[in-house]
């Protein structure tokens, strides 16, 4: 496949790009390019774009409770900031400044790199804590880099998070869940605590409405106008400047198969550009998995004699050790190509990456509550991604973007900014976490962008459901505690403390820890028979997860043989990460009293636990269909088996799904059959209103 591309029509000035076009970064930096890599690390940090700003920065802090920081992508923000701020002397007397990123791999990248910049050990006066991983000492560290989310999970310890002087809320254009819960969470905080100081930060904000939702200054005027200390009213600080001069191409034509494109692309420059690594960005491990395959065949036929590709994937379902891959130095004559969902979007600095490649697309979540299915659907991004994806081409040096998307597309086509997660996604695990820090008014919680009513009604409805909250909406004791404290999705929780009575947490923390993992087949290679054969060989009657604890035991009987994974089509990177995860559950569970016992076999209890969790998702085979279609007993939703189910055409008539995707058809993922009895012994409530109809055998 041949692509034609066309250069974005040049623009210096691009911070307010709304109707794209551009996509030349103009830059502050891009003059003095040539010595990056000679220049000290101070000398690099004082280049970049924010420094001009520092003391505007500190003193805005100083007289403000709120600050909002707008700069484009690799001004500086993430890394800069929380030094200034530390050197300002917020960070004295034990207090500790905060930065938050919605990702984890963001988290552990920035942390090292401030570390770096300042010349200490990690984890020492500079950490982070992601979930099931701390890296912080809590007499040394005053910067800590942590997630939105494990942020929120302080909260349950420290209320008021009286340790921090300073948080900074890094990428809120992103609009994670967590960061609005968290936003709504803070500026309650700042009531108790005025002497808190917030700093929201962000590429592409919408810096005004942000404003307005924490201006509490209206409401306090006329009763405190003489108050001391800081301005209630937040300022706003726009940061001019940008990383390196990044050159955007479109595609000439609209792309028919953005994979293959993508493929094609990264051939072309491999061919024709000079060095400098690529960045590739798709939608999820499937995909991924498929351009790592093709592009390697196409390297091998290549015959470049410059050396060929060090191809390398990354998504959150990789392991640890996997992940740090992308950031060692490539080797020697060799071009490293990174393949990536969006997990790279934000934040990171890949050092040596000159190209970056936009498919246009990722995957995202979008929940129907009417429904009460929640879907992951391969969707267009929004401007603001594909500049932030861009951005990612030129920190260290100028740099090329290549969109597999028409200049029309782009500026017609793609919104602004994308939907706020709070209100395209299922409220339940959001609901837990705030009714756990004691908000139990949730429908009049102050939010920076309000979810549906129906989705909050619908979250309240399963977690009582769960028998996580009461009567009266409260959380339940011990059990509402329990999943509460469990960092994992309501449901899964409540499946592992299933387990606990049923006798088969070891299987569940197995069940569980696969789950969190796109697939564990490694479903790009050979032919589709090929993989389904293989498959066979750990194939139960009963669905999936039970088919999911034979790959696992296979893999210790082998010794986490890579061989033993090659030969029967597992994922063995997928696997790795199962281990790891699975190490991290089972501490978990241990910590909040659950006995980890074995089965031995028992396929019914395991079911059992499974219903226990997700009796939601519960589906019966349409009598009438032949063509294997299924109704969700809640919503009445059509729905099908996915192809990669070891119940694909086994068609039972009572089974659980794990999750949904839409394709053509909304497919279910990872399946379990069950008796229907076990549906009202595990959530009464949820079904009594559809019995004894729907239950018909
Ligand atoms: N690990 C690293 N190696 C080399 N340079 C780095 C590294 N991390 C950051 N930098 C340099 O610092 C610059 C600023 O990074 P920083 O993350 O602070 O920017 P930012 O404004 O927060 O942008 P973004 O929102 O995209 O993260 C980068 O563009 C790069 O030049």
């Amino acid at each position: 496949m041949s692509l034609f591309w066309k250069p974005g029509a040049e623009k210096p000035q691009l911070l307010d790009d709304e109707e794209g076009g551009v996509l030349f970064f103009s830059s502050a930096l891009s003059s003095s390019s040539s010595s990056y890599g000679y220049a000290s690390l101070e000398k690099q940090r004082q280049r970049l774009p924010v420094y001009k700003y520092r003391n505007s920065i500190l003193y805005l802090v100083e007289t403000h409770s709120t600050s909002i920081v707008v700069g484009e992508t690799g001004s500086g923000k993430t890394t800069q900031i929380p030094q200034y701020l530390k050197e300002a002397g917020w960070a004295d007397g034990g207090r500790v400044i905060a930065c938050t990123q919605p990702r984890r791999l963001a988290v552990q990248a920035v942390a090292s790199r401030v570390a770096e910049e300042m010349g200490v050990k990690l984890g020492d006066e500079v950490g982070y804590t992601i979930r099931f991983e701390d890296l912080t000492n809590s007499e040394l560290t005053r910067i800590k880099f942590l997630t939105d989310g494990v942020l929120l999970r302080e909260m349950m310890t420290d209320p008021l998070l009286s340790k921090y002087s300073v948080i900074m809320v890094d990428e809120a254009h992103e609009r994670s869940i967590s960061t609005d819960i968290l936003l709504g969470l803070l500026k309650k905080i700042q009531r108790r605590r005025p002497e808190l100081r917030l700093i929201i930060a962000s590429a592409t904000i919408e810096a005004k409405s942000m404003a307005a939702f924490f201006d509490t200054s209206k409401k306090r005027r006329g009763s405190d106008d003489k108050q001391h200390g800081p301005k209630t009213e937040p300022a706003i600080l726009s940061v001019e400047g940008r990383g390196f001069n990044v050159q955007v191409f479109y595609a000439e034509e609209p792309v028919p198969d953005y994979l293959r494109a993508a493929v094609s692309t990264v051939m072309s420059i491999h061919n024709q550009e000079p060095p400098g690594d690529i960045l590739v960005f798709l939608t999820g491990q499937d995909d991924i998995d498929a351009a790592v395959e093709l592009l390697t065949e196409e390297s091998q036929n290549n015959g470049k004699p410059s050396g060929g590709l060090t191809i390398l994937p990354l998504y959150s379902g990789l392991s640890r050790a996997d992940q740090d891959l992308v950031f060692s130095p490539t080797p020697r004559g060799k071009r490293k190509v990174v393949i990536s969902t969006n997990i790279a979007e934000t934040s990171l600095t890949l050092e040596g990456v000159v190209y970056v490649v936009d498919s246009g697309f990722s995957k995202q979540r979008f929940y129907n509550p009417i429904t009460d299915v929640e879907n992951l659907i391969v969707a267009p991004i929004s401007k603001a991604s594909a500049r932030q994806r861009a951005g990612r081409a030129g920190r260290v040096r100028p740099g090329k973007c290549y969109r597999l998307y028409t200049e029309e597309y782009y500026v017609n086509e793609l919104s602004t900014e994308g939907i706020p997660e709070i209100q395209r996604t299922s409220l339940v695990s959001s609901v837990i976490q705030l009714k756990a820090l004691g908000i139990d008014n949730i429908l009049g919680f102050d939010w920076p962008a309000s979810p549906s009513p129906e989705a909050m009604i619908r979250a309240l409805e399963v977690l009582y459901s769960l028998g996580v909250i009461d009567d009266d909406a409260k959380l339940t004791s011990p059990a509402g505690f329990q999943i509460a404290e469990i960092p994992l999705e309501p449901m899964i929780s409540k499946m592992i403390l299933a387990s606990d009575e049923l006798g088969c947490s070891e299987e569940i923390l197995t069940i569980a820890s696969v789950l969190s993992i796109q697939s564990i087949w490694a479903s790009s290679r050979g032919s589709q028979k090929e993989l389904d054969e293989a498959k066979m060989r750990f194939a139960a009657a009963e669905g999936d997860h039970v088919t999911f604890l034979n790959v696992y035991k296979g893999f210790l009987k082998c010794n986490k043989s890579p061989t033993w994974c090659h030969k029967n089509f597992v994922n063995y990177q997928a696997m790795k990460k199962v281990i790891e995860v699975r190490g991290q559950l089972r501490r978990t569970a241990q910590r909040i009293g659950i006995n980890l016992k074995s089965c031995d076999g028992d396929t019914q209890v395991v079911r059992k636990a499974v219903t226990a969790g997700y009796f939601a998702n519960a589906c019966r085979l349409e009598a009438f269909s032949h063509s294997g279609m299924y109704k969700t007993l809640r919503g009445s939703q059509e729905v099908y088996i996915h192809p990669s189910s070891i119940l694909f055409r086994v068609n039972p008539k009572w089974i659980i799904f794990h999750s949904l995707v839409s394709t053509d058809r909304q497919y279910m993922r990872n399946v379990i059959t069950i008796d229907p009895s076990w549906l009202t012994e595990a959530a009464p409530h949820f079904y009594q209103h559809r019995q004894p109809d729907s239950f018909r055998q």
